[in-house]
């Protein structure tokens, strides 16, 4: 294995059709009693099912659907279609009206901030709390406590009354919980994404990893979020559902739907299906302009800042002991340090380790990720030293530096992870890894398509006959 190495990410949807079936929700429906006002609500109470003083709101009618034992199925839907509702219902929180809820296995939910936790106790209280309520013992828990403490880092205030956490904070500390209970089935909603990029990365590498055994409904708003975890998708409107099948398919149709939603009655969006031979390019590639020049400046200014975090020091990972990662930067290519970067200037990033046992032929990399944890790009020094390894002692210190260009990224948190590891193509042992020992802040980015972004140097528009 030669670094970078992109961890195996769990593809479980594709043994799923021949698992069996983890939850299976059968004509669930759930109506809330809409009162014109308070008064009415109180005489009801008297007059029970006489004469109904109020309207029925149905938050959701007669729902189907399974999930088999390792798929992951994203729920989506606009706010108020239902979504809460019937995880609510899937938990065990909140009783239908009608229908069934069937669950194999023990189910865990991050959902919505404000669920689970009193707000009086404190986060160690709340972690007994709500670990036992998970059907852990008090010595399992005694026993799990620092890894949640840990996952969470949350420092001193996990002695402090839960009320006065950021949301942030809350988040970090139900996540951890959820993330230790031996859950069978986990429910993640959105209160995610409150989590800072570190944090989010965590969370998103435990995903990653119970996905390969587990069973996950994941709700989002973000349709990347959405077809980079899930093969399978619900959407839900109006308390029914509107569509399950692919995560691509039911993602492209809500999006569709959703432009639809902004355009209103002016515009009919119409879903296309490719024609036969339509993948075929309309121009030979000949025909298209080339530009020939170096250096083209591109016509849209599309600088991006990039302000540099060094988290070497708080970095999640794991060492064997042989050698350890001390430094990693990004400066300038001459080397100078800078903090902030824009997208395309040439840059130096380094890493610096110290070799514990010695090494015969060390190896440094480095894999650059945004926050749902998707490898974007990175290197590792093997294939350019190859011909010529060094070898270093132990108590030695050696340095791997990767000159490049910044890419463009759209704005938002990423991660870099650098590693450094012994051996050679075929046969190599991984010594430290620390999965975000940089943190990278884009802002101010024009880029607003795709992963990362390109310069256009041209684009133009114009009628033909
Ligand atoms: N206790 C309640 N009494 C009356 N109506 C309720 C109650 N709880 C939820 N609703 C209504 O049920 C509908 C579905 O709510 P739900 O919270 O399930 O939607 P959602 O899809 O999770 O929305 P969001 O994306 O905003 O979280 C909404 O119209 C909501 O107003």
């Amino acid at each position: 294995m030669v670094l970078p190495v992109t961890e195996t990410h769990g593809d479980a949807d594709s043994h799923a059709s021949a698992a069996p079936i983890a939850i299976r929700v059968s004509n669930l429906s759930k109506c809330y009693p809409i009162y014109t006002s308070p008064k009415d609500r109180l005489l009801q109470m008297f007059l029970r099912s006489r004469k109904a003083l109020y309207k029925e709101f149905w938050a959701l009618r007669d729902v189907s659907f399974t999930v088999r034992r390792g798929e992951t199925v994203a729920i989506i839907g606009r706010n108020g279609s239902g979504k809460s509702t019937l995880l609510q219902m899937i938990c065990g929180t909140l009783n239908p009206s009608s229908g069934e809820v069937e669950v194999t296995g023990k189910v865990a939910a991050l959902l919505e901030l404000g669920a689970g936790f009193n707000p009086e106790f404190t986060g160690r209280e709340n972690v007994y709390m709500a670990a036992s309520l998970y059907g852990l013992t008090n010595d399992q828990i005694d026993l799990r406590f620092e890894k949640i403490a840990t996952f969470a880092d949350i420092g001193e205030h996990l002695d402090e009354p839960v009320k006065t956490y950021s949301s942030g904070m809350y988040v970090r500390l139900a996540f951890a919980v959820i993330a230790h209970v031996d859950a069978d089935i986990l429910i993640v909603d959105e209160a995610l994404s409150v989590g800072d990029a570190v944090f989010t990365q965590k969370c998103m590498r435990f995903i990653r990893e119970f996905q390969k055994k587990g069973t996950l409904l994941f709700v989002s708003h973000d349709m990347s979020s959405v077809l980079n975890l899930c093969k399978r998708a619900i959407w839900l409107g109006n308390g029914n559902i509107v569509q399950a099948g692919p995560a691509k398919e039911i993602a492209e149709a809500y999006l569709q739907y959703t432009l639809q939603q902004v355009y209103g009655e002016g515009a009919e969006l119409t879903a296309i299906q490719p024609a036969s031979g339509s993948g075929e390019p309309h121009q030979e590639e000949e025909d298209l302009p080339v530009n020939h020049e170096a250096q083209v400046p591109p016509i849209l200014n599309y600088e991006s800042q990039v302000a540099l975090q060094d988290n070497l020091a708080r970095a999640n990972g794991w060492k064997s002991g042989a050698a350890e990662i001390t430094a990693v930067g990004l400066a300038r290519e001459d080397g100078s340090p800078q903090t902030v970067f824009h997208g395309g200037e040439r840059v130096r990033l380094s890493i610096t380790a110290v070799s514990k046992e010695g090494l015969d032929r060390p190896i440094l990399g480095f894999l650059v990720r945004d926050r749902l944890g998707q490898d974007l790009f990175g290197e590792n020094t093997l294939p350019f030293t190859s011909s010529n390894t060094i070898a270093v002692e132990a108590g030695q210190f050696f340095c791997g530096e990767f000159v490049f260009t910044l890419p463009m990224l759209p704005n938002g948190q990423y991660s870099v992870m650098v590693s450094v590891a012994d051996g050679d193509l075929y046969n190599n042992v991984q010594h430290h890894w620390l999965h975000d020992a940089l943190i990278l802040n884009v802002s101010s980015s024009k880029i607003r398509w795709g992963l990362i972004g390109i310069p256009f140097e041209k684009v133009s528009l114009k009628t033909t006959s």
